[in-house]
């Protein structure tokens, strides 16, 4: 297993993860992945994710992986701060996210949900606006500064030119550049994206994973992004958190995860193989 280890999180600049238990209070949830998994220290029922540790340099693309419904959007509502921790703590530069107040958090966090929200007749610049609010008077209106900044994000993202067109009218890989637009324009210190590339062709798949990577190197950003892409992740992510299927995580460089084995047994199934080698999936027999 390829744990991070956690004597230099407390101090690293970046996102930390403590003992960090992810969850719903509200429906009771026992998941076969903890049955059995000992020093929980949440009360059973509620965990999706439990003993989580782990960092997110900033500077860095992290990559979430993991089967289907093991909780990795779980984790990012989390991380986001739209759903609170049920044990652990989860440190941003050394603060404590769950001691911040709204305003403050969304001063340091960018977050590109899936969910299509309804944007009415808003255009893909005033949309980008929106993420300027954070850092806004009570008037909400923006200055030149804050309109600079738009025009600058809408750029980082090579989608100037939607500028005046209506989101609604997007597509979806267009979309998704101005959502991650928005989440820049908020000049925050992490950016968390779920399944950023889930509807996107091939091409733009690869554009959008290396823009994010190109963004966290030259913003100093921390980025955490989940994907069900693997063989590409693998290929340009730099670090990989791994939730197997009993809810481990595996965190490192892409070659240390692969390395442990862990894709395998996170993926493999009766039809289907990871290669460790070439790094990509094959059948094992004719279908
Ligand atoms: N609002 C909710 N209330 C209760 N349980 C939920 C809620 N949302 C998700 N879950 C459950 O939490 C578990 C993890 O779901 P989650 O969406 O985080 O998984 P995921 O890894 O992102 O899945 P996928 O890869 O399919 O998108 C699932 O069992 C899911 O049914």
């Amino acid at each position: 297993m390829t744990q991070t280890t956690q004597t230099t999180q407390a101090t690293q600049a970046g996102l930390c993860l403590e003992d960090l238990a992810v969850g719903y209070r509200r429906r009771a949830l026992r998941p076969s992945s903890l049955r059995g998994r000992p020093g929980r220290s949440v009360r059973s029922g509620r965990a999706v994710l439990a003993g989580l540790s782990a960092a997110a340099p900033r500077g860095q693309l992290t990559v979430l992986l993991g089967p289907n419904g093991i909780g990795k959007s779980t984790l990012l509502r989390t991380l986001a701060g739209l759903q609170p921790p049920l044990a652990g703590r989860v440190r941003l530069d050394g603060a404590d996210l769950g001691q911040l107040s709204g305003a403050e958090r969304a001063r340091l966090v960018g977050v590109v949900l899936t969910d299509r929200v309804q944007i009415g007749l808003l255009t893909a610049a005033e949309l980008v606006g929106l993420g300027r609010h954070p850092h806004t008077g009570p008037t909400g209106r923006l200055t030149d500064a804050d309109h600079a900044i738009v025009r600058w994000a809408l750029d980082a993202v090579h989608a100037r030119h939607l500028a005046g067109r209506p989101v609604d009218e997007l597509s979806d890989g267009e979309r998704q550049r101005v959502m991650m637009a928005r989440a820049l324009a908020q000049e925050p210190s992490m950016i968390l994206l779920d399944e950023p590339t889930a509807f996107l062709d091939a091409p733009s798949r690869v554009t959008v994973t290396a823009l994010l990577r190109r963004l966290a190197r030259e913003r100093n950003l921390a980025v955490i992004v989940s994907t069900h892409d693997l063989e590409l992740s693998l290929r340009v992510a730099d670090q990989v958190w791994l939730v197997d299927r009993t809810g481990a995580l595996h965190t490192g460089h892409p070659d240390e995860v692969v390395g442990s084995g862990a894709v395998n047994t996170s993926f493999d199934g009766d039809d289907l193989r990871f290669d460790p080698a070439t790094r990509t999936f094959e059948l094992r027999g004719p279908l």
